[in-house]
């Protein structure tokens, strides 16, 4: 089996990912490793959004999405980011396709919660044979996280933490690297290094983690229900690794505790 890699880009610094980050990508495919980007935007649809005076809300870390909304979310996160984090790739010599998840069926879903968030989708198949493809010609997906209802009429806004994870499981990913502004969850301005799923739902409800760290970090959890190992969060403002070891915080299963007798 490949040893596939899934980096989530944060939108939180999308614009000022270091030639570090596209170093160690390069890196990672010479060492053996087969990445897969997944991308967000939120704060570049927020300032189209802005500019273009259409009022959105979130609510419980997911952007309510009309139909006005949608046009904008697609257009910056597949009209824009998506093709600047290839050209930019393509400056560091790393060969890399941009996609949106409705691309082939690449990812499907359905409404969340139609009511309240509109257009907001929940991942329910990723096209693992199409992205296994385009591993074995040595391309590094870029992908946006729009999605298609499975009959196709209908096209979706994913949180891009929960497309990573949805992808990363699906592929049997080796690990999964949420890449944000941050260098890891942070305790009293301290990174904690390594910290337990129960943990993390202290942190939540203690009020240490808030706001975008919230889905990062339910994501980060559903994708080690879902059977991954390694789930880091790490800054992509800074080198991604040191001898060796990815830097930020890891998130643990949980240790079954097993008493004989
Ligand atoms: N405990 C915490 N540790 C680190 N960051 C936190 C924490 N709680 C909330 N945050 C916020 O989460 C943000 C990262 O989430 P978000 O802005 O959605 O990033 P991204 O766009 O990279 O997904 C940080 O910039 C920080 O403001
Ligand atoms: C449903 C939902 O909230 N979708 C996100 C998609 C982009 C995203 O997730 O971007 P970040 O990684 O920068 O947060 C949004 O509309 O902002």
């Amino acid at each position: 089996m490949e040893k596939i890699i899934v980096i989530k880009c944060g939108g939180s610094m999308i614009d000022d990912l270091s030639d570090k980050f596209f170093m160690d990508i390069k890196q990672m495919q010479e060492n053996g490793f087969k990445p897969i980007i997944v991308h967000g935007g939120g704060p570049a649809i927020n300032r189209l959004l802005e500019n273009l005076q259409i009022q959105s809300e979130f609510i419980n870390g997911l952007r309510k999405t009309t139909p006005e909304v949608m046009e904008v979310v697609e257009m910056v996160l597949s009209g824009s980011i998506t093709n600047k984090l290839v050209r930019s790739m393509h400056t560091y010599g790393i060969s890399a396709i941009g996609m949106t998840g409705s691309d082939s069926g690449l990812i499907q879903a359905e409404a969340k919660d139609f009511e309240n968030l509109g257009l907001v989708g929940e991942v329910t198949t990723i096209n693992r044979e199409l992205l296994l493809k385009l591993l074995s010609m040595n391309l590094i997906p870029v992908i946006s996280p729009i999605a298609i209802s499975e009959n196709s009429n209908e096209y979706y806004n994913v949180n891009a933490d929960s497309a990573a994870a949805a992808i990363a499981v699906a592929m049997s990913a080796e690990k999964i690297l949420f890449v944000t502004d941050v260098p890891g969850i942070l305790k009293d301005q301290q990174v904690i290094e390594t910290v337990s799923q129960n943990e993390v739902h202290s942190l939540i409800e203690e009020g240490v983690i808030t706001g975008g760290m919230i889905p990062k970090v339910l994501a980060a959890l559903k994708s080690l229900e879902g059977g991954m190992n390694r789930v880091m969060i790490v800054s992509g403002k800074s080198p991604l690794y040191k001898k060796g070891q990815f830097i930020g915080t890891t998130i643990l299963k949980e240790q079954k505790v097993v008493s004989f007798g």
